[in-house]
C-alpha cells in the first residue's frame, strides 16, 4: 500500500525537513511539458506536487496563474486529457499529486466519474477552493474508501471556532492561506501572519502548510518556522514559463538534476 498524502508530509517532517509543495498549471506549455515537469519536480525532491486544472474563471487566482490557465486552455487542455496523462505516468511518479480545481470542471465531468478517474491516475489529494466545507457532501461520499484527501483551506480571517470545524473535517493537511486575496505576488507579510500560523498549528493535529505570496527561498523558510511546510505557486509557474530553472531549484536543498526540459 502506498503512503497517504498525510503520511508523506509527516515522514518528511520526521526527517527534520519541511514539506515543500510546488504548484504547476496542467497544460501550460502542453501536456507533454507538464509530464516532464512533474518528473523534474519529483527528482528535485518535491514533497508533493499540486497540479492545477485550467479554468476560465479562476476566482482565487492572481494574474500569473490566471494567464497560465488561459495558455493551457488555448493548448486545448481539458480535465479528461490531464487525467489520462497522469494515469500514463503513474508508474514513474511516487510523489503524491494533488489536483487543484474549481468545482465547475468537476461537475461538468461528473463527480463520481471524476473520482474514479482520479483514483485510477493515483491522485492523492484534492483542493477545491470554491467548495466551502458545508458543501463537501457533494463529493465526499465518492471519496470514501479512496486514498484521495480532501484538503481544506483556512484563511487569515477564520475564527478559532471555524478553524476547529475545518480541522475536524480536513484530510491530508491544512492549507493555511497567508493573505486576504488572490494567489501570487511578492508580499510583505505582517507579523500577525506568523502568529496566526502558529495558532492554527497548535489547534490541529494534521500537518499545517502555508501558501499564497511566497516567492523565494528566504520567505519559504521564514513562513515554515513553527509549521510543517509551504506551497509555492505563482513563482514556480512564472519560472517554468520563462525556463528559469535556477529560480525553481533555489527552493530545494538538493543539487541540480538532469532534466529533459
Ligand atoms: O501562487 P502563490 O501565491 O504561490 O499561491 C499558491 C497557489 O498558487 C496554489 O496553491 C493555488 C493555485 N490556485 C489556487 C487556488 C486556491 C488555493 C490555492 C491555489
Amino acid at each position: 500500500m502506498t503512503k497517504t498524502l498525510q503520511q508523506v508530509i509527516e515522514q518528511k517532517n520526521e526527517q527534520g525537513e519541511k514539506a515543500f509543495i510546488p504548484y504547476i498549471m496542467a497544460g501550460d506549455g502542453g501536456l507533454t511539458h507538464t509530464k516532464e515537469t512533474i518528473r523534474y519536480l519529483q527528482q528535485l525532491g518535491a514533497t508533493a506536487i499540486e497540479v492545477g486544472i485550467p479554468f476560465s474563471d479562476p476566482v482565487a487566482d492572481g494574474p500569473v496563474i490566471e494567464k497560465a490557465g488561459l495558455r493551457a486552455l488555448a493548448e486545448g487542455t481539458n480535465l479528461r486529457a490531464i487525467l489520462a496523462m497522469l494515469e500514463e505516468i503513474k508508474e514513474d511518479v511516487q510523489t503524491p499529486l494533488i489536483l487543484m480545481t474549481y468545482l465547475n470542471p468537476l461537475v461538468h465531468f461528473g463527480l463520481q466519474d471524476f473520482v474514479k478517474a482520479a483514483t485510477k491516475a493515483n491522485v492523492k489529494g484534492l483542493i477545491i477552493p470554491d467548495m466551502p466545507l458545508e458543501e463537501r457532501d457533494l463529493i465526499q461520499p465518492f471519496l470514501e474508501g479512496t486514498d484521495i484527501a480532501l484538503v481544506q483551506l483556512v484563511s487569515l480571517t477564520s475564527s478559532k471556532m471555524r478553524i476547529q470545524e475545518i480541522a475536524e473535517a480536513a484530510e491530508g493537511f491544512i492549507y493555511a492561506v497567508t493573505v486576504n486575496g488572490t494567489t501570487g505576488g511578492q508580499r510583505d507579510f505582517q507579523d500577525h501572519v506568523m502568529q496566526h500560523l502558529k495558532e492554527i498549528k497548535s489547534s490541529v493535529s494534521l500537518p499545517v502548510l502555508a501558501g499564497f505570496g511566497i516567492s523565494n527561498r528566504q520567505t519559504a523558510e521564514k513562513m515554515s518556522e513553527g509549521i510543517d511546510g509551504v506551497i509555492v505557486g505563482s513563482a514556480i509557474v512564472d519560472a517554468l514559463h520563462r525556463k528559469d530553472y535556477d529560480t525553481i531549484e533555489q527552493f530545494f536543498q538538493k543539487e541540480p538534476v538532469e532534466t529533459n526540459l
